[in-house]
């Protein structure tokens, strides 16, 4: 993805994370695989920005995915509108209960909407919502019952909760955009297309300077 930007890149080290400044003005962070590590990586990164009076504007969470067929097919890339932990919750005989319904937390972060479809039309990709798990799904069943749970489902990832949860913790919004490695189902790892999903996904950010150059964050909540 850094490919994406073109020209030196200065590394700054921080707390449990690595972040290459570009000359483009974007920070790129590595912030790591799952919900946890990302939330705690993204933490860092806003909180140093802030502390440098230099407070981030936007946060990306961006990487491969998931991708729930037919709506996401393998190399698609997706943008969510919702950013959705879709284990979040408690499992109960009558079924997942999410913690919003046990009355604490929050399930869905919503990037703003402007921006969605601006980031849409600039880079093609699908819009829908993106989950985000701890555990990549490997069965048509565990594929079933989130789709039966989030009929809005396009993919699926491991960070985009956590890094919007980091984001929403500093107000600073946050958008999700994964490109499809694989699709939602049964585990089946020699089908998965990593290579062309990050090519994808570079091919997209290469697209975004111009939407996200021309949001208006004030418009646009
Ligand atoms: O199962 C394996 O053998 C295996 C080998 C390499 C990588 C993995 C991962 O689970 C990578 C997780 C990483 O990629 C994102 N990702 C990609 N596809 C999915 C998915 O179907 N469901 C959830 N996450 C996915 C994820 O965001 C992580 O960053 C497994």
């Amino acid at each position: 993805m850094a490919r994406a930007f073109p020209g030196t890149a200065e590394e700054v080290r921080l707390p449990g994370a690595r972040l290459l400044r570009t000359a483009a003005g974007y920070d790129l962070l590595a912030a790591g695989v799952g919900p946890a590590l990302a939330a705690a990586s993204t933490a860092a990164a806003l909180t140093a920005a802030a502390l440098a009076g230099r407070p981030y504007g936007l946060v990306v969470s961006a990487g491969i995915g998931g991708g729930f067929p037919p709506g996401a097919p393998l190399g698609s890339l997706v943008v969510a509108d919702a950013i959705t932990a879709a284990d979040l919750g408690a499992e109960t005989a009558e079924g997942f209960v999410p913690v919003t319904e046990l009355g604490f937390g929050t399930v869905t972060h919503r990037p703003p909407r402007q921006l969605v479809r601006a980031v849409s039309e600039a880079t093609g990709a699908r819009t829908g919502t993106v989950l985000t798990v701890s555990t990549v799904t490997g069965t048509a069943a565990r594929a079933d019952a989130l789709r039966a749970r989030h009929p809005r489902a396009l993919a699926e990832g491991m960070e985009g909760f956590g890094v919007a949860e980091a984001a929403a913790a500093h107000g600073v919004p946050v958008l999700e955009i994964r490109a499809v490695s694989n699709p939602v189902g049964p585990r089946d790892r020699a089908a998965w297309r990593i290579g062309e999903a990050l090519a994808a996904l570079t091919g997209g950010f290469g697209k975004l300077a111009p939407a996200l150059e021309s949001w208006n964050t004030y418009d646009d909540q």
